[in-house]
């Protein structure tokens, strides 16, 4: 079972690899992996497993942050109806977005990193995936909202990038912007 111990933090290197993708079908190994992250999610985000097992609640792991340099992700978000949802993610590829930028107004966080970063992390507002699921079917899926930002989240950490690498520094952007003689 994973807790938090598992989880790898900013600064090894693992974080930083670009994940390889996974053998299908998928090994047991590969099987085993999956089930242990979702399980992790969703003991996350039971206010008693969570306190008993001392885990920061998430709404997406990436196998990279358990030191498994592979590409599996896995989501669980919740519906309008607060029914949870599900994904499990195998070889994702991002195979178009929207023009259309979102974020989130508080920014984001991350269970592999130990700080508050502030800063807003620009993502496009909606995204199309394709990926297979645990059963090795291909499937397109089309994100919006605020699993289009979690979805977003997991493949950068699948290419070695944390959500901080993309937190604007609005000055630089105004620097450039200014014209050279009025500075
Ligand atoms: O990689 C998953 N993880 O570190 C947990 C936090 C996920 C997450 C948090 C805020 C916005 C998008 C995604
Ligand atoms: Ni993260």
């Amino acid at each position: 079972m994973i807790t938090m111990k598992d989880i790898i933090r900013e600064g090894h290197p693992t974080l930083r690899k670009k994940a390889e993708q996974v053998e299908l079908p998928l090994s047991d190994k590969n099987l085993k992996t999956l089930h242990s992250m979702m399980e992790f999610l969703r003991n996350s985000q039971d206010p008693e497993k969570a306190e008993e097992l001392e885990l920061r609640p998430g709404v997406g792991l990436a196998a990279p942050q358990i030191n498994v340099s592979k590409q599996i992700i896995a989501v669980r978000t919740f519906n309008d109806n607060d029914e949870p949802k599900e994904l499990l993610l195998i070889n994702p590829k991002l195979v178009s977005h929207s023009q259309e930028t979102a974020y989130l107004e508080s920014g984001e966080g991350c269970l592999s990193v130990d700080r508050p970063v502030e800063g807003i992390v620009p993502r496009y507002a909606r995204i199309k995936v394709e990926a297979y699921n645990e059963h090795e079917e291909k499937n397109i899926f089309r994100f919006r909202g605020y699993e289009a930002i979690v979805v977003q989240h997991e493949l950068d950490h699948l290419n070695g990038i944390m959500f901080y690498d993309r937190i604007e520094d609005y000055e630089d952007d105004l620097k450039q912007a200014l014209p050279a003689q009025s500075v």
